[in-house]
């Protein structure tokens, strides 16, 4: 193939440059850079899919004689509920009642754990890979792009998922996806001087030197350390022989199909390349057998993302994409990779991940029926297309406590893992509110999301702008997260051997992140589908930022100084709202007792009142009877002797306290019998009962004061108001006594 002058057709092209290829064009007919109400009032268009993020769930099976019961039960192929386990701190700190109750949570496809003991590894993976990865594998053949991520606590089997064992049949899904693309695409290589630019163009001619370079030189350090692989896979897992998935699917016959691979690391928030340079990473590394010596090289270069402009997706500038043509060839590669990625001895996890590692397969597509000559540049997007498939394996999302890592360059890289992992759910929970606000949610069903009747300006200010500049990570996923293609989520779970709390927040983020849609637009592509397929379709607004062509490492200082900050004010938040619902609850007891007790008190006090107050009215009626007993008396009996002790105006005063303390006494025997009554008395007076000669006029100011009568009436007129006796009832009395 005759070499022409190397042009990559857009990836260093501006906005409006003629040389667009039509998968650019129909980006920007989509308004993409801010897509979010274009996006929605299209997505009845054709081909417009809102694909949510599929979510599996693994349960890793325990290694050895579990000492702890699972708090996890598999319900279903989809659900799983989870249990608070009894010796939870969270029991005991919370309130029972609305954390203890089991949580029932659904998955895309729930895979439980092999019975321990069980020898049936390789079966399982195979399983977990067709039904989780191998579509995704069509879709990269067929021009799609996707992403797939494990998330889960340290030691709960991501890397496992991902890589496999090096057993025999026990290889991951990455190994898998790429033996299944060399098997289905056998006999169909291309072999054109064509590779793939940025995230979706390709560069016509001969690769650059340093590529072939490159490939040269990784394929002959692949050779020298191909035993020493060997020797360390032997070590860490015994035997080390490869072994293919045999699994092959349908291409389209109409393309010929080239090969490429990156691999980066996501370490302490700097991007690097784990396949440059790998054997002067390696030499320029200490002694990488004990903990510290593990530490990636300080000799490595920090990579920069860029922006296509075109795309509005980011890619990572400088990564080396490399052709491999066997599935040997990618198979080193990968353990090249491994070998640089930052591993360091947790106490969760005896070889921990410490960064996040992205392998990307590109399959660059030339359509056999398009002749276009090299040099022409909008030809080619016609003949060529680039699709990729991107597997990450996260690092843990451990808590500090658990890896005995309280201080030095561990500490910063749980602190960098943490914040790439919480800005990741941020983005996904602020994608998921956009979502609910516009009615776009995957959650709301088909016939609600138009009746919200917002219109789309409304929808557009309701939008909140998605963090995914806050960090490489979310950086990294931003272009799947716009629409550039499926997102699929393996959630992994070990409840043995992993606090409750952890994985109960990886359940959390796995629900939340099934909520969110991505707006998937496959284009109506020409015949050639010389596009990736997808343009970006989404309602997420992206963050103004000054330069498009290379990070703010200023800014980014600024952001992450930040974030540290966000995340320090936040530990504080969490810290003080434990603290307060702890004082909380001991204020309720006591205030509790406290009620408890004044109740008490009040209790008695009302009952003292009541007794008071019906000893009171007995008196008083005493007094009534008494005093009517007296007069009675009076009317009747002869008339009072003049006394010394009586005054001049002829009153008698009767102290009310001698009435209230003698009235029960008269009670039944109201006076001494008179002339006209004797029938009446049935009992004699009393000893001690008074009589009218021996009150004192002087025994009391309160006394009653009773005129000397002329008749009787008037005589019981003359009762002073202090007796509360109605003086009509009086008139009567003395009626019925006339009478
Ligand atoms: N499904 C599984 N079946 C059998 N063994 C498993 C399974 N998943 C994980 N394991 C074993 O559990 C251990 C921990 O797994 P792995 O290293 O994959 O965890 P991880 O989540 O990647 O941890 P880290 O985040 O710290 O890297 C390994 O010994 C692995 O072989």
């Amino acid at each position: 193939m005759a070499a022409v002058e190397p042009r990559a057709m857009h990836a260093h092209k501006k906005p409006g440059s003629p040389l667009k290829s039509s998968v650019h064009a129909q980006a920007f007919m989509a308004g993409n850079r801010t897509p979010s109400t274009s996006s929605m009032a299209r997505s009845t268009e054709q081909g417009v899919s809102n694909e949510p993020i599929q979510t599996f769930l693994r349960i890793r099976p325990p290694l050895s004689e579990p000492d702890s019961e699972s708090y996890i039960d598999v319900l279903s192929d989809t659900q799983v509920v989870m249990h608070v386990p009894s010796d939870t701190q969270l029991s005991k700190s919370r309130s029972r009642s609305t954390t203890a109750a089991p949580i029932k949570y659904t998955f895309s496809r729930v895979f439980a754990p092999l019975p321990h003991g069980s020898q049936n590894h390789a079966q399982a993976q195979r399983d977990f890979f067709t039904a989780t990865t191998l579509p995704l594998v069509e879709d990269v053949l067929a021009g799609k792009n996707s992403l797939v991520f494990t998330y889960g606590v340290t030691n709960s089997g991501k890397t496992y998922t991902v890589q496999g064992p090096h057993r025999r049949g026990e290889a991951g899904i990455l190994p898998r996806a790429i033996d299944v693309i060399f098997n289905s695409i056998a006999g169909r290589e291309c072999t054109k001087a064509v590779r793939p630019v940025g995230l979706t163009g390709v560069n016509a001619g001969i690769s650059d030197p340093s590529q072939s370079l490159l490939a040269s030189r990784s394929r002959s350090r692949l050779k020298a350390n191909h035993r020493n692989m060997m020797t360390l896979n032997s070590t860490r897992e015994g035997e080390g022989a490869v072994d293919m998935d045999p699994t092959s699917v349908e291409v389209n016959p109409d393309y010929r199909y080239s090969v490429w691979v990156s691999y980066v690391e996501v370490y302490n928030e700097k991007l690097y390349d784990l396949l440059e340079s790998p054997t002067q990473s390696l030499l320029t590394r200490p002694d990488r057998s004990e903990n510290e010596s593990t530490m990636p090289a300080p000799t490595r270069r920090p990579l920069l993302l860029k922006s296509e402009a075109e795309s509005g997706g980011k890619y990572v500038g400088g990564l080396k994409e490399i052709k491999v043509s066997s599935i040997h060839e990618a198979r080193e590669l990968i353990r090249c990779g491994l070998e640089n990625r930052s591993v360091f001895g947790t106490m969760a996890n005896r070889s921990s991940s410490r960064s996040h590692s992205v392998f990307t397969i590109k399959i660059l597509r030339e359509h056999t029926g398009v002749d276009v000559p090299l040099n022409d540049v909008a030809g080619l997007s016609r003949k060529y297309s680039v699709s990729r498939l991107s597997i990450v394996d996260l690092a843990g999302s451990e808590r500090i406590s658990n890896t005995d890592i309280s201080s030095g360059p561990r500490l910063k890289e749980a602190g960098s893992i943490n914040k790439s992992l919480m800005c990741l759910g941020q983005c996904l929970e602020t994608m998921r509110k956009n979502q609910t606000r516009a009615g776009t949610s995957p959650s709301i069903p088909d016939g609600l999301s138009s009746s919200s009747g917002l219109h789309d300006a409304q929808r557009k200010r309701r939008q909140s702008i998605v963090p995914f500049r806050h960090s490489k990570l979310t950086e990294l996923f931003q272009s799947f997260f716009m629409g550039d293609g499926k997102v699929r989520m393996i959630v992994n779970l070990n409840p043995t051997g992993t606090g409750y709390e952890e994985n109960a927040n990886v359940m959390r983020f796995s629900a939340m992140a099934k909520e969110v849609g991505i707006h998937v637009t496959s284009s109506a592509a020409p015949a050639s589908d010389v596009s990736s397929s997808f343009v970006h379709e989404t309602s997420v607004v992206e963050l103004p930022h000054a330069s498009d062509d290379e990070d703010d490492e200023e800014q980014d200082e600024f952001v992450n100084m930040l974030l540290a900050e966000n995340q320090r004010l936040r530990l504080q938040c969490e810290r003080a709202e434990s603290a307060c619902r702890i004082v909380e609850e001991t204020v309720r007891s006591e205030m509790g007792q406290h009620l408890a007790a004044t109740l008490q008190k009040m209790q008695r006090y009302y009952e003292h009142q009541l007794q008071a107050e019906m000893d009171a009215s007995d008196a008083f009626m005493d007094r009534k009877i008494d005093l009517f007993t007296r007069l009675t008396q009076a009317v009747h009996d002869e008339p009072v002797s003049t006394n010394s002790s009586v005054s001049t105006e002829d009153k008698i005063m009767i102290p009310p306290n001698r009435i209230l303390s003698e009235s029960r006494n008269h009670i039944n025997y109201t006076s001494e019998p008179s002339a006209d009554s004797t029938a009446q008395r049935t009992s004699p007076r009393p000893k001690h009962a008074p009589t009218r000669a021996s009150i004192s006029a002087e025994e009391s100011q309160d006394a009653i004061y009773l005129s000397e009568p002329s008749s009787p009436s008037k005589r019981y007129r003359k009762l002073c108001p202090k007796t509360a006796i109605h003086t009509d009832e009086m008139d009567m009395i003395a009626q019925d006594l006339n009478a």
